[in-house]
């Protein structure tokens, strides 16, 4: 099971770098790692087994935050009505997207970085996500709100983006002309 030990922190090089695609039908190895991101994710969200193995929460995570130059991630995140997107990818990608945008208005947090960068990050309000499952089957997802800010930030892991990269720096807080405020 992946720990915070196999997750690699800012600073790392392979969290800058434009990861692989991965090779569909996926290898066995391959499977395994997208397995193992989507459990950590879960183990992460039970109180108890949190605690047991000191796992820091998250809704999601990709390839490159465990070391791991290939394209794919994990997401398990509610949203908003309730309804639970659980979800292990190769080789997603926004097939379309939303002009409007939206932000969290307490900002984001990642792993992979051990501090708070407070501030608005723009992303697209809504997208379609088209990605490979676990056993190699096609999937499209049309998201938006808390689930669809969670794939944004997880597939810039993939082409090495942060999200503070998204941050204005000179006015972090700087209202986003007509973008969906998120609350959570
Ligand atoms: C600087 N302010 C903040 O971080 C921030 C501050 C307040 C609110 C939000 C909403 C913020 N923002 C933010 N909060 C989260 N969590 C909320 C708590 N939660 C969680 C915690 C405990 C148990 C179960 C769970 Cl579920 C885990 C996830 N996650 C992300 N992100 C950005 S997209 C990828 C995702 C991620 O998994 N990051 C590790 N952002
Ligand atoms: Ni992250």
């Amino acid at each position: 099971m992946i720990t915070m030990n196999d997750i690699i922190r800012e600073g790392h090089p392979t969290l800058t770098m434009v990861a692989k695609e991965v090779p569909i039908p996926p290898s066995e190895e391959d499977r395994e790692v997208l397995s193992s991101l989507l459990e950590y994710v879960i183990n992460s969200q039970d109180p108890e087994t949190a605690a047991k193995y000191g796992l820091r929460p998250g809704i999601g995570l990709a390839a490159p935050q465990i070391n791991v130059s290939k394209r794919m991630l994990a997401v398990n995140v509610t949203d908003n009505q309730g309804k639970l997107y659980s979800y292990a990818l190769f080789n997603p990608k926004i097939i379309s997207h939303s002009i409007e945008k939206a932000y969290l208005t307490s900002g984001e947090g990642c792993l992979s970085v051990d501090r708070n960068v407070p501030g608005f990050v723009p992303r697209y309000a809504r997208v379609t996500v088209r990605g490979w499952d676990v056993d190699g089957n096609e999937v499209k997802l049309r998201l938006k709100g808390l689930p669809a800010i969670v794939f944004q930030h997880e597939i810039d892991h993939l082409n090495g983006i942060m999200f503070y990269d998204h941050i204005n720096p000179s006015n972090p807080f700087e209202p986003i002309p007509d973008a969906i405020a998120i609350e959570r």
